[in-house]
């Protein structure tokens, strides 16, 4: 029996993600939590004759407990969007308080649940998802996964349409670092099968990337960032870890991770002098089981960005754990 959740329920990702979980055979039981309307969400997914048994819950009557309890897997897209000109890091004071919050009851009724944040800004969310897990005593760095799917998944759309390949999926693109502008790092170089950036397109192909969420972010006009492709995204990568939980071999995806406790992840730690950050993961019944290194083989040009990424990520990071262990705000 495999329980999920979607906190963030009924927003622009919340839905559609919830949609994709309700169809999928990996799922017996799926929990709607969100602050409105997830009695909806729920009442009308339940009509679709698939397998999991759909319910919504409301912060009234202990809802976010009641939904979360004993859940297996826990995808977290509660928060607000970006308007045009924010960054994602503008997002911080609203998001990181109800990030926090959500995983302080991860943490005392689903304990074990792999947890995977959607919310921005990741680079800053999961470091708080991390504390507030090793301040309850229940961290498992294999468990915690920051969501960067979509900048795989734009990667590989957009290599595609600069190379002529008519099925973007057959390429996969590593893309490390984070998950904000220039701390997004797309390694052309290690595509496979192998893809020949022409030298002219480099640049651009590489800001696309980093800067696909604004794109999106422009073009919706201050009603939103990506929601649908971050559903699939989102999705993508929970299925994958449901199949490799299940036994199936084989499945890796970058994902934003506490690289000192998971396998393989130390090295790469002392090489990029940062504790999260994002590497293709192997999946497993433990979850993240491996962190591939990938920064042996990496260009010059390569390593510019990786540089430039660091930087930010230091910063993001360290926002994200002064907040996590700040003492609780004095009430006047
Ligand atoms: N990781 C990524 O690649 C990625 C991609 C796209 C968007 N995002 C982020 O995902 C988040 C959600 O985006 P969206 O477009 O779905 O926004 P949205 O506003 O459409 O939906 C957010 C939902 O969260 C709910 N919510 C607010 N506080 C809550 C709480 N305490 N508990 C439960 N639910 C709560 C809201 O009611 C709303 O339904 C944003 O922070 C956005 O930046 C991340
Ligand atoms: O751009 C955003 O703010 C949302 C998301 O992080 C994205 O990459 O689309």
């Amino acid at each position: 029996m495999v329980k999920a959740v979607v906190a963030g329920a009924s927003g622009g990702i919340g839905q559609p993600l919830s949609l994709l979980l309700k169809l999928s055979p990996l799922v017996d039981e799926l929990a709607l939590y969100d602050v409105v309307n997830s009695p909806g969400v729920a009442a009308d997914l339940s009509h679709i004759s698939s397998n999991a048994k759909t319910s919504g819950y409301l912060p009234k009557d202990d809802g976010a407990k009641a939904a979360f309890k004993d859940a297996d897997i826990i995808v977290i897209p509660a928060g607000i969007p970006r308007k045009p000109g924010m960054t994602r890091d503008d997002l911080f004071n609203i998001n990181a308080g109800i990030v926090k919050g959500l995983i302080e009851v991860a943490a005392e009724v689903a304990p074990k649940a792999f947890i995977l944040v959607i919310s921005n800004p990741v680079n800053s969310t999961v470091p708080i998802s991390a504390e507030v897990l090793k301040a309850k005593g229940v961290f498992n760095a294999q468990r915690l996964f920051g969501v960067t799917t979509l900048d795989i998944v734009r990667a590989e759309t957009f290599v595609a349409e600069v190379a002529g390949k008519s099925n973007p999926q057959e390429l996969t693109v590593p893309v490390i670092g984070g998950h904000s502008g220039d701390t997004i790092v797309p390694l052309f170089s290690q595509i496979s099968p192998s893809v020949t950036i022409p030298d002219d397109k480099y640049e651009a192909l590489v800001n696309r990337v980093q800067y696909g969420g604004d794109e999106v972010v422009k073009a919706k006009d201050g009603l939103g960032s990506a929601t649908l492709s971050m559903a699939y995204a989102g999705y993508r990568f929970a299925e994958k870890l449901l199949k490799a939980v299940k036994g199936a071999k084989g499945l890796v995806e970058p994902s934003y991770v506490y690289l000192p406790g998971i396998p393989g992840g130390e090295e790469i730690q002392k090489k990029v002098g940062v504790d999260f950050f994002s590497v293709p993961i192997e999946l497993g019944p433990n979850g993240a089981e491996k962190a591939h290194d990938v920064l042996g083989n990496i260009t010059e040009r390569e390593q510019k960005l990786l540089d430039a990424a660091i930087a930010g990520l230091k910063g993001n990071i360290s926002k994200g754990v002064t907040f996590a262990n700040a003492p609780p705000a004095q009430k006047l």
